[in-house]
């Protein structure tokens, strides 16, 4: 077999073609297999100790975590020890230090947005981060809240995902529609007249 009669490769295509995986090795014993053996049989990789999920983790706490021995990161929200994967991290561990005691979201989409997260280092949660202030309505705009870094309803952890889809990557996720408002019969009427007499039997009436 000459290389003639291998296949060409089409330059065409219209799925982007898989980058080099340059400078970094999979060294021997921490490849993602050796990853799935650690996750399946440790007991407490993220260092919880016992403690249960928080859900108050502020960005200023998680900067003080920035040590490869003590590593947290952020990403879509939830925040991860990621101490223990960055040596078997497949793009090496040098470029995920550069996000330890950050949020990495944008990052990590940047270079595999189509990776499972929950999958891969579910076990390494500590927690959300804590919404700094909660809206009592959504904005015109959609935006998000000031800790609301994945840019969805700023709730998370309770995003309005599939039930199926809960373990998906976030961003393959089907939002469910947002509500309607409904018009009945009494948001139709014209304000209530409030003058703050609670005898006058015309307090709640609609004035016309
Ligand atoms: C924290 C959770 C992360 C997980 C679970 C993760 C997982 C992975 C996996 C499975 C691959 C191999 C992908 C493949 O072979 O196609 C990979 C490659 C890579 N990752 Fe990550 N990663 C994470 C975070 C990050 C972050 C924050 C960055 C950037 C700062 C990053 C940069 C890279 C790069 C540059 C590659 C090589 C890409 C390539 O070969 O084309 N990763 N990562």
């Amino acid at each position: 077999m000459n290389d003639t009669t291998l296949p060409k490769q089409s330059n065409d295509s219209k799925y982007p073609r898989r980058r080099e995986n340059k400078g970094a090795v999979v060294r021997p014993g921490f490849g993602l297999h050796d990853w799935m053996t650690l996750l399946r049989q440790a007991k407490d990789l993220a260092q919880r100790k016992g403690s249960p999920l928080r859900h108050d983790i502020t960005p200023a706490e998680m900067r003080l975590h920035d040590k490869p021995y003590d590593g947290w990161c952020s990403l879509r929200g939830k925040v991860y020890n990621i101490s223990p994967y960055l040596a078997y991290h497949p793009g090496g561990d040098e470029i995920l230090r550069s996000v330890l005691g950050k949020d990495a979201t944008a990052l990590f989409d940047k270079y595999h947005q189509w990776i499972n997260i929950d999958n891969l280092i579910g076990p390494l949660l500590l927690g959300t981060l804590m919404a700094k202030k909660r809206r009592s309505s959504v904005p015109e705009d959609g935006g998000a809240s000031e800790y609301d870094e994945d840019g969805d309803d700023g709730d998370d952890g309770d995003d309005p995902v599939m039930p199926s889809m809960a373990n998906s990557h976030a961003s393959n996720a089907i939002p469910m529609p947002r509500p309607i408002k409904v018009e009945t019969a009494a948001s139709l009427l014209p304000p209530l007249h409030k003058d703050g007499d609670a005898d006058d039997p015309d307090e709640y009436s609609p004035k016309i």
